[in-house]
């Protein structure tokens, strides 16, 4: 779990070029999936480049918790020995999700349908994140749940008897929800039907298909469409989870900014629900090429080149791109304090009710390291300083939330001073390795203990 009781402070000084070959640590979605969905099946799962990291270990100890028998092979190879759909056991203690909305949304729809009643809480930054967006569906199939005022953790869900399958159309751009809603569907006899408006990562729909289950999707005029057939049994797979997009961000970025640096992120999926980054910061005028192209277990993966890009441009960032990226605008802000001209990111009022309220957070940071950042409900804009870099200098709060601290990190390895966090401890819920890898290509980051 984050957010120990004693802050881990983390300076990250100017370096001088960052160069070498960044091994990043497995997709975060997919490894809670993978763990899930395992305990899910009935027989045994083998997972390999498992990522684990405190939000994953979490999820691992949950699933425990109700029933399946969680290895740990060493090396990232881990296995689950699921309990078949609808399985799952009432576990004799709170579940504590740590920071992870993840593994809290996703687990409380894969019990919902389950007749367990189930206590969940989390660490002070998951304890006041909102949690109706996820009940409400839920209690259409039948689940009951009693939180605190607002629809925050702890709460306690009982899940439905007797559960009835569901049409649910999801009213924020949120992959959580919507496999929440599936999660649960597949303990519901009959069809569950979810819509969503805007299309957020897939990898609950296409590893629902791997574990068996059956499942489409289809694009219509009302939106996409995903219809699941309840009361499968799933099959046990063998899982390669592969290297996470939006920890490759931190390298990537890192490269672009910092003088004369040439970094290499091998086996990065670019699955287009998730890649929207990469294509923003191409669009900037970054010089980050995709090398080695291939196809991976059913997805585009590529080695990431990023090299030092003095001439990038501000840019509007389309809203439509948003979901594909929605992890990514910290570490995009801070690119964009080094391009010319205006980066604007819009649509994004999500990033309010994440780890930490995005926007916020970096904006107050940017500001007191010397970038003009504007925002509003929905929107934040940053004005760049060229390849200057920025002034920096300041301690900046990380407010529990890993990609903050990771960003204001990045951040200080081009800044003209020395730019602290005063936590780094959560960087360990999402890229445990991310100091040394960081070091490995020449950062200097100093961790206060
Ligand atoms: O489904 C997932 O694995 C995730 C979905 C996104 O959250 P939302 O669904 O709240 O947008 C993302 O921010 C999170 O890091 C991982
Ligand atoms: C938003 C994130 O995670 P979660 O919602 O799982 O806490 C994230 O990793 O950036």
């Amino acid at each position: 779990m984050s957010g120990s009781a004693t802050p881990t402070p983390m300076t990250s000084h100017r370096c001088g070029p960052l160069s070498g070959i960044a091994d990043v640590p497995g997709d975060k979605s997919i490894s809670h999936r993978s763990l899930i969905l395992g305990a899910m099946a009935v027989g045994e799962t083998r997972i390999s480049g498992l990522l684990e990291g405190e939000d994953v270990l979490d999820t691992a100890k949950a699933m425990q918790a109700f029933g399946a028998k969680v290895t740990n092979h060493g090396d990232g190879h881990w296995s689950v020995h699921g309990v078949g759909v609808g399985g799952f056991a009432e576990p004799d203690n709170v579940i504590d999700c740590g920071n992870s909305g993840t593994g809290v949304r996703l687990i409380m729809g894969a019990m919902a349908t389950c007749p367990i009643s189930v206590t969940f809480t989390g660490d002070a930054s998951l304890n006041k994140r909102p949690m109706a967006r996820v009940t409400d569906p839920l209690a259409l199939f039948g689940a009951q749940s009693v939180g605190r005022s607002g629809g925050r953790l702890p709460m306690t869900i009982v899940g439905a008897a007797d559960p009835v399958p569901v049409r649910y159309e999801v009213p924020v751009p949120s992959a959580q929800v919507k496999s929440a809603v599936l999660l649960a569907g597949l303990n519901a006899p009959g069809k569950t039907v979810v819509v969503e408006q805007e299309a957020t990562r897939d990898h609950s729909e296409r590893m629902l298909a791997g574990f068996g289950a059956e499942i489409t999707v289809e694009d219509t005029d009302e939106g996409r469409v995903i219809t699941l057939t309840g009361r499968p049994e799933l099959k046990p797979q063998v899982i390669e989870v592969p290297r996470d997009p939006s920890s490759a961000a931190f390298p990537v970025c890192a490269a672009l900014i910092v003088p004369g640096s040439d970094v290499l992120v091998p086996g990065i999926g670019l699955n287009p629900t998730r890649a929207g980054l990469f294509t923003t910061l191409r669009d900037m005028g970054a010089d980050l090429t995709y090398e080695n192209e291939r196809i991976e277990g059913g997805e585009p993966v590529a080695d990431l080149r990023a090299r030092y890009s003095p001439n990038m441009k501000g840019f509007v960032v389309p809203p439509e791109r948003a979901a594909s990226m929605i992890d990514e605008y910290p570490i995009l802000s801070v690119v964009a304090a080094h391009a010319s001209g205006q980066t604007m990111m819009a649509g994004v009022k999500e990033l309010r009710v994440k780890e930490s309220d995005r926007i916020d957070a970096m904006a107050v940071g940017l500001r007191a390291c010397g970038v003009t950042v504007d925002e509003a409900e929905d929107w934040w804009a940053v004005t760049g300083l060229g390849p200057e870099g920025v002034p920096g200098g300041a301690i900046c709060e990380s407010h529990l939330d890993h990609r903050i601290a990771m960003s204001f990190m990045v951040l200080g390895m081009a800044a003209q001073n020395p730019v602290t966090v005063d936590d780094g401890s959560p960087i360990a819920t999402s890229f445990p390795i991310f100091t040394p890898l960081m070091a490995a290509l020449g950062a200097k980051l100093d961790t206060q203990t």
